[in-house]
């Protein structure tokens, strides 16, 4: 499959303080890779040079054929990146169906019922459309979590940024986020997803990465990367014996 997306010898310092450290990876198209590391190893950093909210130090970032380095965050959403963020902040005093309309004609760049279609076929891919009615503020967390990735859906993303999406859901919940993530995968979209919880992750990634103090620590197959002894000693806390 050709790449989607090219992260290339990307370095970023806050003052002293360097938070990605010659970061080198590509996602293919269709690809679901997985990143791992301890808090604060630099993994939302990355996603947000990647979105495009931080820029980075040096480097560069490549979607598709195009170096998008310097471009805007709304200008690499309309481009086909599409994200979901750690705390999801729906616009809480409308609608879930307004919500999701409004990633539709922003990113997507549709208008009337051609959006409004669109948004209906999400909700109901998602298991939202009984409450596309309901303010988004009134939502669980769960229901929360579906619309942020509505609402990345809406902006008809070719690569989905997930970002701990997982965090603070019941088991069963897990699964049905589980099972809605590999539904999205299945349409063909390539997906970058952060997660501490590494076995909702592996149930639908192809490749791990695992990243520790600003750098990439291991790489490949999920089990691989897993039974890695640097991996197995900063993130997990197990030592060789
Ligand atoms: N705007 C900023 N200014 C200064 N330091 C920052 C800034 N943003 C992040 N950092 C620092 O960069 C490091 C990496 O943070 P980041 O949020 O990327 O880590 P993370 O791997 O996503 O952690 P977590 O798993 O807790 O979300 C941390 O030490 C953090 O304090």
């Amino acid at each position: 499959m050709p790449t989607i997306l090219t992260v290339e010898q990307v370095c970023k310092q806050f003052g002293s303080v360097i938070v990605a450290d010659d970061i080198n990876l590509t996602v293919a198209e269709g690809e679901a890779v997985g990143i791992i590391g301890p808090n604060g190893a630099g993994k939302t950093t990355l996603f947000n040079m990647i979105a495009g909210s931080i820029q980075p130090t040096s480097g560069r970032i490549i979607f598709g054929y195009r170096n998008i380095t310097k471009l805007r965050p709304p200008d690499r959403c309309r481009a086909g990146i599409g994200r979901s963020h750690q705390i999801p902040r729906p616009f809480s005093g409308i609608s879930v169906y307004e919500n999701t309309l409004v990633g539709a004609t922003f990113g997507g760049g549709r208008e009337g019922v051609d959006a409004k279609r669109r948004c209906i076929d999400i909700l109901d891919r998602l298991g939202l459309l009984a409450k596309a009615n309901q303010l988004a503020g009134s939502l669980g967390l769960l229901d929360r979590k579906r619309l942020e990735l509505a609402r990345a859906l809406a902006t008809e993303p070719r690569l989905l940024l997930l970002d701990e999406i997982a965090g603070g859901l019941t088991d069963e919940e897990v699964h049905q986020l589980i099972r809605i993530v590999t539904a999205i995968r299945a349409t063909g979209v390539a997906i970058l997803w952060i997660e501490h919880i590494v076995h909702a992750l592996i149930s639908v990634v192809d490749r791990l990465i695992a990243m520790h103090v600003g750098r990439l620590l291991a790489e490949g197959a999920p089990a691989a990367v897993m039974a890695n002894a640097e991996v197995q000693e900063v993130y997990l806390g197990i030592e060789e014996p």
